[in-house]
């Protein structure tokens, strides 16, 4: 996945076609730097005239005068000029910033499962937040001084060199040491920069983990173990921040004594050339002002090395997740389906983990199974059979590895996958919802449907799901659920998607055990109102409960990856040795029991207008010419 073995110039050179719409006004903030830097070197010119004219005895005050207003001038045009640079540069590199941020996000949407699956989302977090500050910060200032600190010190060493080129060599002795222990250090330090980023990001992961799981932590009362982990690997990232900053020390003692020791040994040569009468007084002074001026920049080559070598591995370890391309991708030659009837049918479908060993069957081994439309179709199994990996293959949040699966007779590899994902609309076990309202996240799959608006889709949705609870919530279904909202509980959750779920008014609905968390009474209330609603959708839903089954037309039977039976409940149970032993394993008690108490709503509202037709078996065409408008 990562590839260090990337040269300074080749990654740098990567973020070029992003500079690319701001470039004249980066090369104008880096003229301004440089301008600064001439300003800066211009000022011991006027010393050496100050010294060798005005200041010598019998010359007037007027000289002295208009020389130390010459250098005022100078000096505020300086900074004038840095603060130019600042403006000049602030807005375009944060626009940039901005932008690579969003692309970055828009990637991680678009790859795949299986990508997510491989990566600790604390690497994806440092490498949205910090990476790509420390890439701004290094376009903004670093690229820009490194390029004026260069030019600075040349035009400044030539400038000596003309003034005394004795006294010139003298520094540039200095400076043959600076550049060899540059290279060493350079790669020494971007080793231990990747190092420390790395170490940042898992550090992120950890916190991202162990937040998340708190309950857990605390329930087994593993925070002090959590605790210690976590201390060992942040003082695996101090010591490499040590390592680092030693390492930038030492770089940096050695590119200020050298140029000291330098000015010791050219003051002594200085002293003995103006003695000699090979030089004047006056070029002494500017010698030594300019030298002055260019040992600020060499003394700041470590910091200004060290943060483009930090910006070097900031920009390879963006560009490994933005080279991460999707297994999951659009057709090349799309088939759009219009109104979908829902007939569903896995054709020797194969699926295997790209992490199962060698040698071991696949998890899925020939999946042969038809959904007619409208059925609702329960998937049994014993626990990691791959009941919910079958149902990932659905909307492609997998793709099979052999085999095909097909929605109206097409392969679903073929549907462009917005228009696939309208077609089909999933609930999970785990239920994640998004830090927003209810009615975001009820919302959040579903597309306009005629004659309805949001609110009526929204109410149908929950009252389906058995979810009147959010009505009672402090806001109602404006109340901030999720992460940062109100906590809700398990079996409150998992209505919350289940709604989600029916709100998107699929074609085809996949429900991974979608009420595992609720008492029996929610349960039958919830599963009668399925019932109705699924009339006309397409449903697969695994089945971890008996009462789950019991809403199914037909049972399939899931067993050493392949389906071995398909029946009515009772035909199974009258007949198949492995379906009774599954069902005798399955749960009859919810896990997570929710009482259901907070929305006694009334069992017989009726279906409302729900656009379902009556279970006939054959296609929906209320629903059809929903789905159709949506594709
Ligand atoms: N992302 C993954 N990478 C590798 N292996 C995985 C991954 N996800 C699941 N598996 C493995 O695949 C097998 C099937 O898992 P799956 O969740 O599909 O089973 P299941 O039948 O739904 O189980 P359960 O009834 O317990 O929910 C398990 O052995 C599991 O460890």
């Amino acid at each position: 996945m990562a590839n260090h073995d990337t040269t300074l110039f080749s990654s740098l050179a990567r973020i070029g076609p992003q500079l690319r719409p701001i470039m004249w006004r980066l090369i104008f903030g880096l003229l301004s730097a440089l301008a600064a830097s001439v300003v800066a070197l211009a000022i011991p010119q006027v010393y050496r005239v100050l010294v060798n004219n005005a200041l010598q005895p019998g010359n007037g005050t007027g000289a002295l005068w208009l020389g130390t207003a010459v250098v005022l001038v100078l000096g505020i045009m300086e900074a004038w000029l840095l603060v130019l640079r600042r403006q000049l540069v602030i807005v375009p590199a944060t626009t940039v910033e901005t932008r690579m941020r969003t692309s970055f996000y828009r990637h991680l949407q678009n790859l795949s499962v299986e990508f997510h699956d491989r990566w600790g989302s604390g690497q994806l977090l440092s490498r949205a937040m910090s990476d790509l500050n420390f890439m701004r910060r290094w376009m903004a200032f670093g690229a820009i001084m490194l390029v004026v600190t260069a030019l600075t010190v040349a035009i400044g060493v030539a400038l000596m060199f003309s003034m005394s080129w004795e006294l010139g060599l003298i520094f540039l002795a200095a400076a043959v040491p600076i550049v060899i222990f540059g290279f060493t250090f350079r790669r020494s330090y971007g080793q231990a920069s990747r190092r420390s980023q790395d170490q940042a990001g898992d550090l992120a992961t950890v916190v991202e983990e162990s937040v998340h799981g708190i309950r857990v932590l605390k329930a087994f009362g593993r925070g002090r173990e959590a605790l210690d982990s976590f201390a060992g690997q942040a003082q695996e990232l101090q010591a490499t921040e040590i390592h680092k900053a030693k390492s930038l020390a030492t770089f940096s003692l050695v590119v200020t004594l050298l140029p000291e020791l330098a000015l010791a040994a050219g003051l002594v040569v200085g002293i003995l050339l103006v003695h000699a009468g090979r030089l004047d007084v006056g070029t002494l002074v500017a010698f030594f002002a300019t030298a002055a001026v260019v040992a600020g920049p060499v003394e700041s080559m470590g910091p200004l090395l060290s943060m483009t070598l930090t910006a070097k591995t900031a920009l390879d370890r963006h560009f490994e997740v933005m080279d991460a391309e999707s297994t999951i991708t659009d057709p090349e030659e799309p088939v759009h389906l219009g109104a979908v009837r829902g007939t569903l049918e896995f054709r020797d479908v194969h699926f295997r983990f790209p992490d199962t060993p060698e040698g071991t069957a696949d998890l899925l081994n020939g999946i042969d199974l038809e959904l007619r439309a409208g059925e609702t179709m329960a998937l049994v199994g014993v626990t990691g059979s791959g009941k919910s990996t079958l149902l990932n293959l659905v909307p492609r949040l997998f793709d099979p590895t052999g085999g095909a699966l097909l929605l109206d007779g097409v392969d679903i590899r073929r549907i462009p996958l917005a228009e696939l994902r309208t077609h089909v609309s999933v609930a999970f076990e785990d239920t994640t919802l998004f830090s927003n309202s209810v009615r975001e996240n009820v919302l959040l799959g579903a597309a306009d449907h005629p004659g309805l608006s949001a609110d009526e889709v929204l109410e149908q949705a929950l009252d389906v799901a058995q979810a009147g609870f959010a009505h009672t919530l402090p806001q109602g279904v404006d109340t901030l659920i999720g992460e940062e909202g109100l906590s809700l509980s398990g079996g409150q959750r998992q209505r919350i998607a289940l709604a989600r779920a029916i709100a998107a008014k699929p074609a085809v609905l996949v429900l991974d055990d979608p009420l595992s968390a609720l008492d029996v009474n929610t349960e039958e209330r919830v599963s009668r109102r399925l019932r109705q609603v699924l009339e006309g959708t397409t449903t697969l839903i695994v089945a971890h409960r008996p009462s789950t089954v019991a809403m199914a037309d037909r049972v399939a039977l899931l067993q050493d990856g392949r389906i071995t039976a398909v029946g009515t409940h009772a035909v199974l149970l009258a007949g198949n040795d492995h379906y009774r032993y599954v069902l005798a394993s399955l749960d009859t008690e919810p896990k997570d029991l929710d009482s259901g108490l907070d929305d006694e709503l009334p069992d017989d509202l009726g279906t409302g207008p729900l656009p379902v037709a009556v279970r006939t078996g054959a296609p929906n065409p209320a629903a059809t010419t929903s789905k159709g408008t949506k594709a």
